[in-house]
């Protein structure tokens, strides 16, 4: 039986019967020096070969001046050299952007491969417990593509055979510690790769002001703020529920006022109709005039709206039967978006028993059965325990800003949403750093997204309610 082994090891190996009487050592058989040359040759071609193909412009810019300096001479290759960099320079004066896209960020990935993540790669697995160095030899996953954007760095790993993605994922803290970066997450590709991210950057570390109203009227997507990665983070309302979960001074209000904002052109040209209900009686009341008569503060009110929006619902689902099976917004049928701050006022913490149920049947009527006829819940509330809101599950897409226990964040996102990176309870408490800020989870994917809401100051409001109050329908 042959079985190979490097270094000294097979100097150590020897058998012994109990009494030690007997001692049999295993032949040895050396491997010729020729044979290790070409199997290192080999890998190290094909290491070259991956450099050049992965980092091709990054391989230039190291291969070229010494290439030139060994074929004529330093001062020649320094001569041709100095006016490409000159170029290079001012590319990147002018256009930043293509500069960054084409050269900037893979060079900077070539740079991040090779300074941090090979060179840290051996220690960090073996000390973080995803590698394994038994008997002299390393058991590690294999280091992929290292990519840079302006704000992380992905990486791109292959398992051992054996490991699973909640391995990784319970060492995130290590993986972040060990590559010097301030979290990781970790999200699932095919084939046993997964990719991690290292932010290098928090492009979100500061408020967002409020955007533009659209100028055309639009029922969504509709911009409320910024993902982590610099795009615009497009909420959408038609035709799903929305639940925003959040600790007292988490930034609820923002998305709130936000998404109204967003939506306000086409509440002018009736397309939408937003019925607000405020039991705090503090974040909605601001911008009344916006909403008319669809406006409640009074619990016995709100479960009248309730009953008014569940009366429409079933209108249209009587008239659809039949006819269509999903919501246009028009004129006649507009889109209607109830809005409920703290939503827990009205079930879990409302005393009167009668209007507790009414309420929760009103919210679960609507959660089950309106998004196909154009009707939408956007709640938000502080506490999503179950016990607090039973019918949390019915709303489709879910957003958690700053929660007070780590278990709450799988509460809000569904199971192991903070394994994969959610770190909603790690949000800074402070306003200017953490307030707005939180984790989605599209339906479509599992990886939650990190975004931050823009911030709709009073000002805003009072210019918006001087805009366009009066022209609800
Ligand atoms: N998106 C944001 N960006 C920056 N700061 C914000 C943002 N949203 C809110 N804030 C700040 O945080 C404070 C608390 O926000 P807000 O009242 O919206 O939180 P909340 O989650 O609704 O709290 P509560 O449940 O107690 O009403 C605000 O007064 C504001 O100063």
């Amino acid at each position: 039986m042959f079985k190979k082994m490097p270094g000294e090891e097979p100097h150590r190996i020897v058998s012994t019967t109990p009494d030690t009487a007997v001692v049999f050592r295993p032949a040895v058989v050396r491997t010729p020096a020729i044979v290790t040359l070409v199997i290192f040759g080999s890998r190290a071609v094909a290491s070259l070969i991956r450099s050049v193909w992965r980092h091709p412009v990054a391989v230039l810019v190291a291969a070229v001046p010494c290439v030139l300096s060994v074929l004529y001479g330093w001062r020649v290759a320094l001569l041709l050299v100095l006016p490409v960099l000159a170029g290079l320079v001012s590319w990147a004066m002018v256009d930043r952007s293509s500069f960054a896209r084409w050269m900037g960020w893979r060079l900077l990935a070539w740079w991040r491969l090779v300074w941090v993540y090979r060179r840290h790669w051996q220690p960090v697995m073996v000390i973080s417990g995803l590698g394994k160095h038994v008997h002299g030899r390393d058991y590690l996953p294999k280091l992929g593509k290292v990519s840079c954007t302006s704000w992380a760095d992905l990486v791109t790993v292959r398992m051992l055979n054996g490991q699973a993605v909640k391995d990784w994922a319970d060492r995130t803290d290590n993986l972040a510690r060990g590559f010097g970066a301030s979290s990781c997450r970790v999200s699932v590709l095919k084939g046993g790769r997964l990719r991690l991210t290292f932010p290098r950057c928090d492009p979100l570390a500061v408020p967002l002001p409020a955007v533009p109203i659209p100028e055309t009227p639009t029922v969504g997507p509709i911009e409320v703020g910024k993902q982590e990665d610099g795009r615009p983070w497009l909420l959408k309302v038609h035709g799903t529920h929305v639940l925003v979960a959040g600790a007292t001074g988490a930034g609820k209000g923002s998305i709130i006022w936000s998404t109204i904002r967003g939506l306000l052109p086409a509440v002018r040209a009736g397309l939408v109709a937003i019925w607000a209900l405020d039991p705090k009686l503090m974040e909605l009341s601001f911008g009344r005039a916006l909403f008319g008569a669809r406006y409640a503060a009074d619990p016995a009110d709100c479960a009248d709206l309730l009953d008014d929006a569940v009366k429409v619902m079933q209108a249209r689902a009587a008239r659809f039967a039949g006819h269509q099976r999903s919501h246009t917004p028009t004129v006649d049928d507009p889109f209607v978006l109830v809005l409920v701050d703290e939503v827990a006022f009205l079930t879990a913490y409302q005393s009167d028993k009668e209007l507790r149920r009414r309420i929760s049947a009103a919210l679960a009527t609507l959660t089950t059965q309106g998004r196909a006829v154009g009707v939408g819940v956007m709640a938000a509330l502080q506490d999503p325990r179950k016990e607090v809101m039973n019918i949390r599950n019915l709303f489709p897409d879910k957003i958690a800003l700053r929660l007070d226990e780590s278990e709450q964040v799988d509460m809000v996102l569904g199971d192991g949403a903070r394994d994969r990176g959610a770190l909603a309870d790690q949000i800074s408490p402070r306003p200017e750093l953490g307030a707005g800020v939180g984790y989605v989870r599209l339906e479509t994917s599992p990886d939650p997204i990190r975004v931050r809401a823009t911030y709709v100051s009073d000002d805003d409001i009072r210019d918006m309610v001087g805009d366009f109050a009066g022209e609800v329908a």
